[in-house]
């Protein structure tokens, strides 16, 4: 299929290297000093396992992309959304795939209410990756899954299918979900709590990995998100703290969310979306979120609004 990939950072870029590495015909929607790196040079991506680069990818901004993929992979951060509406009405039809993978909950339903024309699905990513350099991805950890699938009321198509095999076929843990809803927010139970933890306690994930006081407030805030997937229709089938420390317990002890390097870094960040909104979302669904609202009253405090 043809993909379009807008937002060639840690994810995306590392979703666009895998596929145009297997072949298939892949475009990057950059800009900046890494745009001009990858036109040069190509991407690179480094990884635990191995280091390659793809220099047969195509890769243009915004404005030097004429065509309409089949496959639109979402990969900008949460508050970069409403600048590539446009984008995306301009480079869709009704047959065009829009995949928002963000961390942000909710983002798919958002992105449709926007451009009702289009199909927009639902997902989320597993991946520990960064720009390192203009041009060159690194990967912290081989993890790499995307899940996928069709919102509710959304019929299931051929092209559902058929990324899942093409994603799958470039060496990425691709899932097509029949409940996306709770899979995404499965992904976010894990990650607003890491982001809001290790910015309360300005720490990266080796503080988490053992037992202490920081630990157990992070598991008391995924027992909030839990009791949000039940109150919001979509209560979670695994057990929520073992499958999220499993994960964290995989993790490179430096590894940190890219909300918390964001706020370090003096950068916009995505914090509305991963700790305000689990807030928002409690009110909505009467949902007491005591440690959320203690960590989000400090962090306000510290950080400002
Ligand atoms: N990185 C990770 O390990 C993980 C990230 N996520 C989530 O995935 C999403 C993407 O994160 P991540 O990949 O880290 O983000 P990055 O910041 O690494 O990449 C986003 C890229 O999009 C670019 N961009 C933004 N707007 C445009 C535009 N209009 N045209 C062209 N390029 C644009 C940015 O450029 P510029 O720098 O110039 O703004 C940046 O290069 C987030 O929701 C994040 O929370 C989920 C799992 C893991
Ligand atoms: C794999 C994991 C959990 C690693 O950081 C991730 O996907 C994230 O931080 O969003």
């Amino acid at each position: 299929m043809k993909y379009a990939i807008i937002g060639a950072g840690g994810c995306g870029g590392s979703i666009g290297a895998f596929l145009a590495e297997a072949g298939q015909d892949v475009t990057l929607i950059a800009r900046g000093e890494h745009l001009a790196a990858i036109r040069e040079h190509g991407i690179c991506v480094e990884s635990p396992s191995r280091t390659f680069t793809v220099t047969d990818i195509k890769a243009v901004d915004e404005a030097g992309y004429a065509e309409i993929p089949d496959v639109l992979f979402v990969c900008v951060k949460g508050y970069s959304i409403p600048d590539i509406i446009p984008f995306l009405r301009e480079h869709s039809d009704a047959e065009t795939l829009i995949v928002p993978i963000l961390n942000i909950y909710g983002t798919g339903a958002k992105l449709q209410q926007a451009l009702p024309d289009a199909t927009v699905v639902d997902g989320c990513i597993y991946i520990a990756a960064e720009i390192k350099e203009p041009g060159v991805i690194l990967q912290k950890g081989d993890i790499f899954r995307i899940v996928f699938g069709a919102r509710k009321g959304q019929a299931l198509c051929r092209k559902m299918f058929l990324l899942e095999q093409e994603l799958k076929a470039a060496g990425i843990d691709a899932v097509l979900s029949d409940q996306i809803e709770r899979d995404a927010f499965q992904k976010y139970a894990y990650v607003s709590p890491m982001a809001a933890c290790g910015l309360y306690y300005d720490a990266t994930a080796e503080v988490f990995q053992r037992a202490g006081e920081e630990r157990m407030l992070l598991i008391r805030c995924m027992k909030e998100i839990d009791a949000l997937a039940t109150a919001m229709g979509i209560p979670f089938l695994v057990d929520i703290e073992k499958t999220n420390l499993d994960i964290l317990d995989a993790l490179v002890p430096e590894a940190s969310t890219s909300m918390q390097r964001d706020i370090w870094a003096g950068k916009p960040s995505e914090i509305d979306g991963l700790l305000y909104e689990p807030l928002r979302l409690g009110e909505q669904y009467g949902v007491e979120m005591p440690n959320y609202e203690m960590i989000v009253k400090v962090l306000k405090e510290k950080y400002g609004e």
